[in-house]
């Protein structure tokens, strides 16, 4: 990664969006078909989307946008984020920008570690099945790392062998589950396929060793042993804006903070906001974020109760934000050297490594997350929220080119963001006006 590179852009989202392609091809040199991509008009060919999924019938488009800011161990990246939805975008480049003036964000990945899963039933004996398994496990890792030599030569493949006895849920008279974990370092790959084919192939010499029947051979999503951690301090006065003390605004953080540990109704929204960051630039980087999703909350639920991903806490003047959480990515395999659009997202992160990338989606859910709280811990989230909203507002009630800026900025004005009060507006305007504003004049 070259460190010419920055995300501290100021004033990038009042730019044109021919200047914004400007200023990042100078940055990142990119060429022409670079930006031809990042317009959409070669995003997916039907030919590549056709060979993708069944039944296609076409392609279907998000906004693309570039989180900024963002410093992760002292390095500045850039955030392709695809998402629907207003404010996401510029809430992460506020927050990010508060933090990195306290030194950015400091993150750390463990390596590509997945589970898979064998389920093994009328196995006899949970204790001399469990026995049977563990006293054959280097046969059991050889078998499974000869249906991927290639992963082994880079150092990943099959590692361990664990077995675990659960508790029938119909009670003492059922069959105690006997599940047995593949450990699988899956290097730079999500590795769902790979390790889904390495469970299958174990599960005949499982049934050979326990005499049992193996029925599921899956990955978990619960990628607990492939964790990436974020963490932020930032000196409670840079808090402050024009409104308000830091004092205020790290109080009502914390205080955000405490509502969503104790209370599982919270804690779904509160992570809903952490989500909003990671799955956005999971999108645009093809990754599969159903997978991503799932681990996040099979894994904030991990003690029994539905928590928080992240925390906030006062400390020595500082407000400090945590958060961990599962994070199986992809850099190659699944869509990510097939999509155009994917490896462009990927070129304008300067290609990471899956760690690097690993780091990056975990800050960016504790920006996300930041941001949310420090807005509704103070003036709500509405103001922030609904004043960038206000355009697809305008746009639903009928707005276009030019006319929706100003329709959205008379909405926040008039402290009404709503399709009728655009309506409204639209219907004010004298006959000229509202058909160059409607587009009912081309
Ligand atoms: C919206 C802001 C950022 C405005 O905040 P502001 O105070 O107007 O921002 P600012 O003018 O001080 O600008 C600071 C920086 O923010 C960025 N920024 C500022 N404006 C823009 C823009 N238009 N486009 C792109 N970037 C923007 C930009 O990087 C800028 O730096 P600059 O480049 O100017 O030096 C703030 O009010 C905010 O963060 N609000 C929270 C919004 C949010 O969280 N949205 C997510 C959707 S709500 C939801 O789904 C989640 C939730 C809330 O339910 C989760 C939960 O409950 O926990
Ligand atoms: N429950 C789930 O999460 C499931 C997810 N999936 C899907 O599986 C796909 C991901 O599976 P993968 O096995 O990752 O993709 P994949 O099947 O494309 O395998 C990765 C490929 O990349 C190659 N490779 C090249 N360089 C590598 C490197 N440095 N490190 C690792 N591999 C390297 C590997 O040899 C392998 O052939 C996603 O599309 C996902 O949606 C599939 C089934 C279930």
């Amino acid at each position: 990664m070259s460190d010419t590179v920055t995300s501290r852009l100021p004033r990038f989202h009042k730019l044109p969006m021919e200047e914004r392609h400007a200023h990042l091809s100078r940055m990142l040199r990119l060429q022409p078909e670079d930006l031809r991509q990042l317009l959409g008009s070669e995003a997916l060919p039907p030919v590549l989307a056709n060979q993708m999924i069944e039944n296609a019938v076409g392609t279907f488009s998000l906004p693309l946008g570039l989180g900024l800011n963002l410093q992760v161990n002292g390095r500045d990246h850039l955030v392709p984020m695809a998402v629907e939805e207003p404010s996401v975008v510029a809430a992460v480049s506020f927050a990010a920008k508060i933090v990195r003036e306290s030194g950015g964000f400091t993150a750390e990945a463990d390596a590509s570690l997945m589970i898979g899963q064998i389920q093994v039933s009328r196995y006899g004996d949970p204790k001399v099945a469990t026995e049977h398994i563990l006293a054959n496990k280097e046969q059991l890792l050889a078998l499974a790392n000869s249906f991927h030599p290639a992963m082994v030569a880079r150092g990943g493949g099959a590692k361990d062998v664990e077995v675990r006895v659960l508790p029938a849920p119909e009670g003492p008279c059922g069959e105690p589950l006997l599940i047995v974990h593949l450990l699988i370092d899956t290097q730079e790959a999500m590795g769902a396929n790979l390790i889904n084919t390495m469970a299958e192939g174990v599960a005949p010499l499982i049934e050979q060793l326990t005499g049992g029947k193996v029925y599921l051979r899956i990955l978990s999503n619960l990628a607990d042993r492939r964790l990436a951690r974020a963490i932020c301090r930032i000196p409670v006065p840079l808090l402050a804006d024009f409104e308000m003390p830091g004092e205020i605004i790290a109080e009502g953080i914390t205080q955000a903070s405490r509502f969503a540990e104790a209370d599982p109704y919270r804690a779904a929204t509160h992570n809903k906001g952490v989500m909003n960051g990671i799955d956005a630039v999971a999108i645009a980087t093809g990754q599969d974020w159903r997978a991503i999703e799932a681990g996040a909350h099979a894994f904030a639920c991990r003690s029994g109760q539905y928590r928080p991903l992240s925390t906030w806490y006062l400390e020595e003047g500082h407000l400090v934000g945590r958060i961990e959480l599962p994070m199986a990515l992809g850099v190659v395999g699944g869509p990510i050297k097939v999509h155009p659009g994917v490896q462009m997202a990927l070129k304008l992160m300067q290609t990471p490594s899956v760690r690097e990338l690993a780091m990056v989606f975990a800050a960016v859910g504790l920006a996300q997350n930041f941001a949310a709280l420090r807005a509704l811990g103070s003036v709500g989230i509405q103001k922030g929220h609904m004043a960038m909203h206000a355009r697809c507002v305008a746009v639903t009630a009928g707005a276009r080119g030019d006319w929706v800026e100003k329709i959205a900025n008379l909405l926040v004005k008039a402290g009404h963001v709503k399709v009728e009060k655009a309506r409204e507006l639209l219907a004010s305007l004298p006959a000229e006006d509202a058909a160059a504003a409607t587009g009912t004049n081309v």
